[in-house]
């Protein structure tokens, strides 16, 4: 395992040198392998020359009961295609090789079991990896399991939703690291036309419960939508809508749309 030093690449000072320049943090979602397995380099690139702060890397899982109709596609696609978590990790090496930016590894718990809870900490993070989202790992859930999350140098994403209660963000809030990612919406991830009202007041009440960076995604599809959730969230992700252009018109319009929502972003600079 590589030993960390102060000039490592660190979701913290990602979102530092985002706030720095006054603007939100732009956190495109992809999926490992897709649209062919023979694009990632190219998309992982694309997203970074754009100017992604944050690459949020799906490690396709077979049963992703979180998300919606364009990321399971895009997952099923990706592991017919062979694309497991060995792959996935091999090609986030060849891209740190390239490129500095953040990346956050997100999938299920069962590939991270399957492949080795120890291990998958000691190869993620020696691939290039600065956290992990898990989905179906809710705060508290398994001690053990986050103790080892906790105990190693990546950063465990933790996900809040408009249901959360506010006794259980407080404690979801204080148990972050990294960043705290608001789900806009009830539901799973997928791209919608209108986005949740009240969001702005939603977001200033967790990062009044906690110290790192607040990041909000699901649902955001047009660059109009994240300059929105850019002007009161420290960060805006985008998943579906990026993966559906990705598929439809490969990676150059896939980097023309990451290069709108770039603009737009940074277009909402906030007071
Ligand atoms: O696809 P959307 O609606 O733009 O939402 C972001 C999202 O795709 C990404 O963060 C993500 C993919 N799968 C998830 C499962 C749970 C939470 C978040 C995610």
């Amino acid at each position: 395992m590589s030993a960390t030093t102060s000039s490592d690449p660190s979701l913290h000072l990602s979102f530092a040198a985002a706030r720095a320049e006054n603007r939100a943090a732009l956190i495109p979602y992809v999926t490992a392998g897709h649209p062919r397995t023979t694009d990632t380099a190219a998309v992982l690139d694309a997203l970074a020359e754009e100017g992604a702060d944050v690459i949020e890397l799906g490690v396709p899982f077979s049963d992703p009961l979180a998300d919606g109709p364009t990321i399971q596609r895009s997952s099923f696609e990706a592991i017919a295609q062979g694309v497991d978590v060995r792959w996935t990790l091999d090609q986030l090496a060849d891209f740190r090789a390239r490129h500095r930016t953040s990346v956050v590894l997100f999938t299920y718990l069962n590939p991270v079991l399957r492949h080795g809870v120890d291990r998958f900490l000691a190869d993620a993070h020696a691939a290039g990896a600065q956290g992990v989202l898990l989905t179906d790992l809710p705060v508290g859930a398994d001690p053990e399991l986050e103790g080892k999350f906790a105990a190693s140098p990546l950063d465990l994403i933790r996900l809040i939703a408009p249901t959360t209660t506010p006794a259980r963000m407080r404690e979801i809030a204080a148990a972050a690291r990294g960043f705290l990612y608001y789900v806009s919406r009830t539901g799973v991830t997928g791209a919608q036309v209108e986005l949740q009202e009240g969001l702005a007041a939603e977001v200033e009440t967790l990062r009044a419960a906690t110290s790192v960076p607040v990041a909000v995604g699901f649902g955001i599809s047009t660059p109009e939508q994240a300059a929105t959730v850019a002007r009161v969230a420290d960060g805006v992700v985008v998943g579906s809508a990026l993966v559906e252009t990705l598929r439809t018109g490969g990676v150059d319009e896939g980097r023309r749309f990451v290069r709108a929502l770039r603009h737009a972003v940074d277009g909402a600079r906030r007071p």
